[in-house]
């Protein structure tokens, strides 16, 4: 980073026909060039990089770097808020040195202030700098996620307006930040066509200050008005594929059915004892995890070491038991790298106390999908004083708390839930164990049917949509396990991280062919 750092040149050190140009490249050229004195930027032109600091004062030492580039690897592009026209814009790549880290773009001109705007990309710290006497700082990982350290430095602020941009997606992260920092003192720019991120409104030659005074304050979670869901019901419509949420690469039938993985959904999972109800989820949880979705595992049956290893296999394909030390160690350096947590539980549990561990995820780590292996775990031991009744009544409650914790934190829950003993070789809807609380209360029922062949020693699996609230859609999918990578994804897609593909080859370990071209070209999605 120093070196980096050291070979950049000061803005004032350059003349106006060499930084304009540049500017234009990333597409910041209206930037005042005292803007980007007071942010303390500096540029290097060889490497074409506009390189800004994250001061905490004007003169303090900084501990991270902000870059900004023309972004020449295409599929690392910012995916577009809206319309094509601004597609060009994306063609920009910001990244972080380190890439971790708490530090606040701008914090340096917000500290002591009464107020401040958040946003999600440099670039629009930078135009909100420029346009308004509102100071901006830049969270330095985006939307993906808001560290409890970055929480420390917005302390003081008595208001916040939150304007990140990116669509659906941005306006959900904003909720959840919120929620964090205190609704009372956040306002939200609520990202639409007519209110992008500050730079595209920049761009599309809106007045910034203007839209600045559209932001609305998070409004009482349990009042609402046609007002306020009025841009959420016009993205529903025209953004239908975000709001679709995250569709699985490893199960694309599943994508086509259900759409995607949304946020604040419940999922049902059932299946009969021993069908490969974990080792299927673990799959399913790891594609969205592969892709940003950030997950909490609850395993009250496995041991998380168990999991993980299940998890490694199906992330790298390999059978890491006849594999080198070197391999174990490529293939866990990259999925250390996935926002993937695991809750320290094992056995039975009070169900408050798995409540109180998701909230404290959910509020940390910023969690969007939580997976519970298995709702048993949270019942109590049976015992014949227990009537069935009390358990129904029982898993009802326990039911309706994980409903109720899906909608307020607007997280997907994933709920194993076991069918009763006396269901049959086919399994439905209705034979979850306990009442009907369990499929009336799911946005989505998955059941993974194993059924008896004619012959007597093959089985054959398929995953049941039996209940899908978003789209209606129900249907099976095939499932085709593969003992050695215990994937039940087609042949096609059982992928492996791009990156562990290329640190094997960099290691030159001949297990590389194992990953098929096709594997190459599919690993993870956004980069974190
Ligand atoms: N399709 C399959 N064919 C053969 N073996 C499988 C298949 N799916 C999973 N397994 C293996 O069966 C064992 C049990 O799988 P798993 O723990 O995922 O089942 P489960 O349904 O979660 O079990 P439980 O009902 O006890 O929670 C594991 O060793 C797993 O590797």
């Amino acid at each position: 980073m120093r070196q980096l750092w050291n070979s950049a040149q000061p803005i004032h050190s350059l003349s106006e026909e060499t930084l304009v140009p540049f500017l234009d490249k990333l597409r910041l050229g209206d930037l005042s060039m005292d803007t980007l004195e007071k942010v303390g930027a500096k540029i290097n032109l060889n490497l074409e990089q506009l390189i800004l600091p994250c001061l905490t004062t004007k003169d303090a030492p900084f501990h991270s770097i902000k870059i900004i580039t023309p972004n020449r690897n295409q599929s690392d592009t910012i995916e577009p808020d809206s319309g094509p026209e601004l597609d060009e814009y994306y063609r920009v790549e910001e990244k972080n040195i380190p890439k971790q880290h708490p530090w606040l773009l701008g914090y340096h001109l917000a500290k002591n202030k009464d107020e401040v705007i958040v946003t999600a990309t440099a670039a629009d710290t930078l135009t909100a700098l420029d346009c308004l006497a509102v100071p901006a700082v830049c969270l330095p990982s985006g939307i993906s996620n808001l560290p409890l350290a970055t929480m420390a430095f917005l302390e003081s602020f008595r208001k916040i307006t939150l304007w990140l941009g990116h669509g659906v997606q941005g306006a959900d992260c904003a909720r959840a930040f919120a929620r964090k920092l205190g609704e009372k003192r956040c306002r939200l720019i609520r990202s639409s066509e007519e209110t992008p991120s500050a730079l595209q409104c920049r761009m599309k030659g809106k007045n910034v200050a203007q839209v600045l005074k559209t932001a609305l304050p998070m409004t009482h979670k349990s009042v609402t008005t046609f007002s306020s869901l009025r841009k959420d019901v016009y993205a529903e419509i025209t953004q239908s594929s975000t709001v679709a949420g995250v569709r699985w690469r490893r199960f694309p039938v599943l994508s086509d059915l259900l759409k995607g993985h949304r946020r604040g959904e419940l999922t049902v999972f059932t299946g009969p004892t021993g069908a490969g109800k974990t080792t299927f989820l673990s799959e399913y949880s790891l594609d969205l995890c592969m892709q940003d979705v950030r997950t909490l595992w609850g395993s009250f049956e496995i041991r998380n070491v168990r999991l993980a290893k299940m998890m490694l296999q199906q992330f790298s394909g390999l059978m890491l038991e006849s594999e080198t030390r070197e391999m174990f160690n490529v293939v866990a350096d990259e999925f250390e790298k996935l926002p993937m947590y695991f809750l320290a539980f094992h056995g039975q549990q009070d169900v408050t106390s798995v409540l109180e561990a998701m909230s404290y995820a959910v509020y940390v780590h910023d969690i969007s999908h939580i997976v519970i292996d298995n709702l048993q775990f949270m019942m109590g031991t049976s015992s014949s004083e227990h009537s069935s009744m009390d358990r129904y009544y029982r898993q009802d409650q326990i039911i309706g708390s994980f409903r109720r914790f899906a909608t307020d934190n607007n997280v997907h829950v994933t709920l194993v839930i076991h069918p009763r003993k006396e269901a049959m070789d086919e399994l439905s809807a209705s034979s979850i164990f306990g009442g009907a609380k369990a499929s009336q209360e799911a946005d989505n029922v998955l059941i993974l049917q194993d059924k008896r062949t004619n012959d007597p020693t093959c089985r054959r699996k398929y995953l049941e949509v039996a209940k899908n609230r978003y789209a209606g859609d129900l249907g099976v999918m095939p499932l085709e396990f593969h003992k050695e990578s215990l994937s039940f994804a087609p042949r096609n897609k059982r992928t492996a991280s791009t990156k562990v593909a290329a640190a094997a080859a960099a290691n030159n370990n001949n297990k590389v062919n194992q990953f098929t071209s096709s594997s190459l070209q599919s690993g993870r999605g956004r980069a974190q």
